[in-house]
């Protein structure tokens, strides 16, 4: 069942065609890979799937429904999560409440019960503290709890970027190089721990991703973008052997 198909989508700045003509689809428990050079507008996709760009033109069909225009909170409610490339975290909060925060997306009390602190009010609190508290152990943070967010270590920040992205209950999720700054040890961790969250919290994953080796062990089928433009895809053995992904980067410092 496809979950997100875009037909030609593009954002322009200025003269420039930072993305153009991208058409995508993606299945429902898929893990899928937007990969290309520095520049190719991999974020630029990302940020137009969010609504954090409103496309310049084109089409985004999610959950058989469009969200072009559509504000990033209400993409996030209509069941889009993502992670930044640049950790967005709130810095001087505990990590759990960094959780919470995005848990209350979810919360049906209104203001008035959270005003009077209602029984309602309260159990739900209740309730999100402990769902916190299990996903904080799925990510391994659950005795750092009470620690500041700008005080973990960077690979525990983007483990807590990516709880938070999941509290937001996406059906899917878009990773923007999650394994940026991350030793390769904790890069093949969190190799696993991507694959066991796609089965465990049954959503799709799409990943912008610089790590080739990350992308090719844990994508089924990938997409490369060049100069804004979508110029191959296929399963990784595919995409290996490409001769104009192979073009596309050379004078990269990456092997594929
Ligand atoms: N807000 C903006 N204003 C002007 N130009 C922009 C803006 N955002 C992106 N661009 C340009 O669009 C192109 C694509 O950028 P984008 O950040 O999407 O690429 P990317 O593939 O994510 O790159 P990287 O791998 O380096 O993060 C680049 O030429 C960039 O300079």
């Amino acid at each position: 069942m496809t979950i997100l198909k875009t037909t030609n989508l593009g954002r322009t700045f200025g003269g420039l065609k930072a993305v153009d003509n991208f058409e995508i689809y993606l299945d429902h428990r898929e893990l899928v890979g937007l990969i290309g050079p520095n520049g190719a507008g991999k974020t630029t996709a990302f940020n137009m799937l969010t609504g954090v760009y409103v496309p310049s033109y084109g089409e985004i069909q999610f959950c058989d429904e469009s969200i072009v225009g559509k504000k990033p909170y209400e993409i996030t409610q209509k069941g889009i999560g993502r992670t930044f490339q640049n950790i967005r975290l709130f810095k001087d909060l505990s990590v759990i409440d960094n959780v919470k925060i995005a848990y209350h997306q979810n919360v049906k009390y209104g203001v008035v019960s959270g005003i009077f602190k209602s029984k309602k009010y309260k159990k739900e609190e209740e309730e999100i503290t402990e769902k916190s508290l299990e996903l904080l152990s799925i990510f391994g943070l659950e005795l750092k709890h009470g620690e500041l967010a700008k005080n973990l270590p960077y690979g525990e920040q983007r483990r807590l970027e990516i709880a938070r992205a999941l509290a937001t209950k996406p059906k899917l999720l878009l990773l923007d190089e999650p394994a940026a700054g991350m030793n390769p040890q904790e890069t093949h961790q969190l190799m696993e721990l991507i694959r066991w969250i796609r089965d465990k919290f049954e959503i799709t994953i799409l990943l912008i991703e610089h790590d080739m080796s990350l992308v090719m062990n844990v994508c089924e089928r990938i997409y490369v973008l060049d100069y804004g433009k979508i110029i191959a895809h296929g399963n990784p053995t595919e995409i290996k052997s490409n001769p104009k992904v192979i073009e596309a980067y050379l004078g990269e410092e990456v092997t594929i």
